[in-house]
């Protein structure tokens, strides 16, 4: 895949809050990219930079090799923006939003009624074409405003946090709509903090906290690191005496986190250590509720890189 865009550098300040502190990322035709990160790290404020409605104190952002700056208008016609907060007309019908917004794009005629159309059927909301925005649920707006942002046939679609607050049903019809506009030839730049959403639509993720790319490769390698991981979540009835150091002496285990009653470790994958740490809680006198095993995941990437979790 080669290049459609480059950032380089993205530096950006609130007053005395750095928000991006200098980052880079290449943006390659067709790709689905996935910037994932927490509340407060600073994707949205990427998103704004990147759609040209938010200057960069320093940086760098080539469209094709060229500055976006020197193409201002060329660029904004090459995207589609599908922000946090839904834009839409509340008292305007579905098909009166569509061609409003497709026309801004320089649609008009039978193009503008080709497109309106193929964009209700995206959305999947040609039988509630005509109702306004207003009667629809949280789940049917969201879909509109993705429709709203692709009926022009953007070549970079750029959504930010475009599920957050919706039902099940229309997360998975946004889902699988990425998909689609993936196999059209789009090229997709989606934030989330949902993990499960980048396990299905992402080619590339890019792992964001406190305004830095920690991370940057597709899901197999950004795993590929914590293979050799394992990680046992043990609930107990009630946590007495034990503590991290008794779980350290046992062989292979590299990280204890003890929250309460439930225990988090993590342990070298090759070492069966299993019945030993459940002898130590037993020898404790701890009565064991609950033990759970996990794979390597997109969560445990997170864990590993900032000590946290993604979501809490
Ligand atoms: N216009 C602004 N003025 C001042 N501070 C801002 C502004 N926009 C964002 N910030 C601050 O920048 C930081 C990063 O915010 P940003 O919205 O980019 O993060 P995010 O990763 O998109 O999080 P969320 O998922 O909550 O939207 C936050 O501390 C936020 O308060």
């Amino acid at each position: 895949m080669d290049n459609l865009m480059t950032v380089s550098n993205l530096k950006k300040s609130f007053k005395e809050n750095i928000v991006l502190k200098g980052i880079s990322f290449e943006i390659r035709r067709g790709e689905v990219l996935c910037i994932l990160g927490p509340n407060g790290a600073g994707k949205s404020t990427t998103i704004h930079i990147l759609t040209a409605v938010l200057g960069s104190d320093e940086g760098d952002i080539r469209f094709k090799g060229t500055k976006i700056s020197k193409i201002l208008r060329t660029y904004k016609q090459s995207i589609g923006i599908v922000p946090q907060d839904i834009a839409l007309y509340e008292e305007l019908s579905a098909e009166c939003n569509l061609r409003f917004f497709a026309s801004l794009y320089g649609l008009y005629g039978s193009r503008l009624n080709e497109a309106v159309e193929e964009a209700l059927a995206f959305a999947g909301l040609k039988d509630r074409r005509k109702d306004k925005v207003k009667t629809f649920s949280g789940g049917m707006k969201r879909r509109l405003n993705i429709a709203c942002a692709i009926a022009h046939h953007p070549e970079l679609v750029i959504m930010d946090e475009p599920t957050v607050g919706i039902d099940p049903q229309s997360r998975n019809h946004i889902l699988s709509s990425i998909k689609k506009l993936q196999n059209q030839g789009m090229t997709v730049i989606y934030t989330t903090h949902y993990m499960e959403e980048v396990e299905v639509i992402s080619s590339r993720i890019i792992i964001m906290d406190h305004g830095a790319v920690l991370a940057e490769g597709t899901k197999e390698s950004l795993k590929e690191d914590i293979q050799n991981e394992k990680r046992y979540i043990i609930e107990v009835e009630e946590n007495g005496t034990i503590g991290h150091d008794d779980f350290f002496a046992v062989e292979g285990v590299k990280s204890v986190k003890i929250d309460g009653n439930t225990f988090e470790i993590t342990s070298l994958k090759g070492i069966e250590n299993l019945d030993r740490i459940i002898s130590l809680l037993s020898d404790h006198g701890e009565k064991i509720r609950n033990i759970t095993s996990e794979a390597a995941s997109l969560e445990m990437v997170f864990l590993k890189l900032t000590g946290r979790k993604l979501r809490d």
